[in-house]
């Protein structure tokens, strides 16, 4: 497979600019930003900044006549998915690799569906503190890029061995686990934890880090995960609940979680994709989750609110 150098991103927020940023900044790697004509103009006139310092990169809209990309990192939020589906797909060609950034264990599955492609590299994103207000973007931890094919192999194919490629000539930190949907899982898991009871809370990372009742708030509803995970053939266990506490003591105490940022901004949250998943797997195998079932109606009452 030959080397990525054409990256286009969809999604401009706290994940994607850092990426932009650090990706733009490699020799030979062509960075462009794919948005509509509105997203373009905020960004040009407010401009975005990463860290402090001004991002300077290309834009394509949907509609532009321009090469298929290497790679396209999608970084939206969860209800923004399917909108950024169909500003991408003028720019995939045969080889183009997709990278989906998103938390949860869907996004992947969902991009490929609607665009009749067979199934994509899964991604995720952990141990990064990203804060965005505005289009002004702040991180104390970069985090680390974690990919691998779908099933679960000790030997990476040409696609994830040219990812690894592109992310080490830019000193982006990566790792590409054997199982990657059980790491994605494990995400997932501490997303439905930490997140939401961070939207309910209105907790920064530091109250995880130093009150024992949230951690144990934590737990429950991450137990519940567990259970549908194993009812869907993922074997987690308390043992992993334990291993995702020393990644947010790393995390900066006044840094916020995704969710608790979309939460202080009036956004629309990503609910329906944690707790609404482990709600809805729950009824599906007829297990009970009525701490997801309490955290998922909280915050779309915080949302409506
Ligand atoms: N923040 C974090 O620390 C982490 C986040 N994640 C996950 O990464 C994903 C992205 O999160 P995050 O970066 O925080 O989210 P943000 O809300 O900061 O960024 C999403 C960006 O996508 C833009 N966007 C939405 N729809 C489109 C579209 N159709 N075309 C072009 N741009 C679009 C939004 O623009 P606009 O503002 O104009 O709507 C926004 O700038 C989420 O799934 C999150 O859970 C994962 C790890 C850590
Ligand atoms: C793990 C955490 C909480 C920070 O990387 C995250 O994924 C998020 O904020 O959405």
């Amino acid at each position: 497979m030959p080397p990525i150098e054409r990256v286009y991103i969809c999604g401009l927020g706290a994940i994607g600019a850092i990426y932009a940023a650090r990706l733009g900044e490699t020799q030979g790697i062509e960075v462009r930003v794919v948005a509509d004509p509105a997203r373009i103009a905020r960004y040009r006139r407010d401009g975005v900044s990463v860290n402090g310092r001004p991002l300077t990169v290309g834009y394509l809209r949907p509609d532009d006549a321009a090469p298929p990309a290497d790679l396209i990192l999608v970084a939206v939020k969860r209800h923004q998915l399917e909108a950024a589906v169909a500003a991408i797909h003028r720019f995939i060609g045969p080889g183009t690799i997709i990278l989906s950034l998103l938390n949860g264990i869907d996004s992947e599955a969902v991009i490929a569906d609607s665009l009749g492609l067979p199934p994509l590299p899964l991604a995720m994103v952990v141990a990064i503190d990203a804060v965005r207000e505005g289009g002004a973007v702040r991180y104390s931890q970069p985090g680390v890029l974690v990919f691998g094919e779908p099933v679960a192999t000790e030997t990476p194919s040409p696609r994830i061995a040219a990812l690894a490629a592109l992310f080490e000539r830019a000193g982006m930190p990566t790792r590409v686990p054997a199982d990657m949907r059980r790491e994605l899982w494990w995400k997932f898991m501490l997303n439905v934890g930490v997140n939401q009871l961070s939207a309910v809370l209105r907790a920064p990372y530091g109250t995880f880090q130093s009150v024992a009742e949230a951690r144990d708030l934590v737990r429950l509803a991450c137990r519940e995960v567990v259970a549908v995970a194993a009812a869907e053939g993922i074997g987690l266990g308390e043992n992993d609940i334990d291993s995702f506490f020393p990644v947010i003591d790393r995390l900066d105490p006044q840094m916020k979680t995704s969710m608790l940022q979309d939460v202080e901004a009036g956004r629309k949250t990503e609910v329906e994709m944690l707790g609404g998943t482990v709600v809805a797997l729950g009824r599906r195998h007829g297990i009970p989750t009525p701490v997801n079932q309490t955290l998922f109606d909280l915050i779309r009452v915080i949302e409506q609110g």
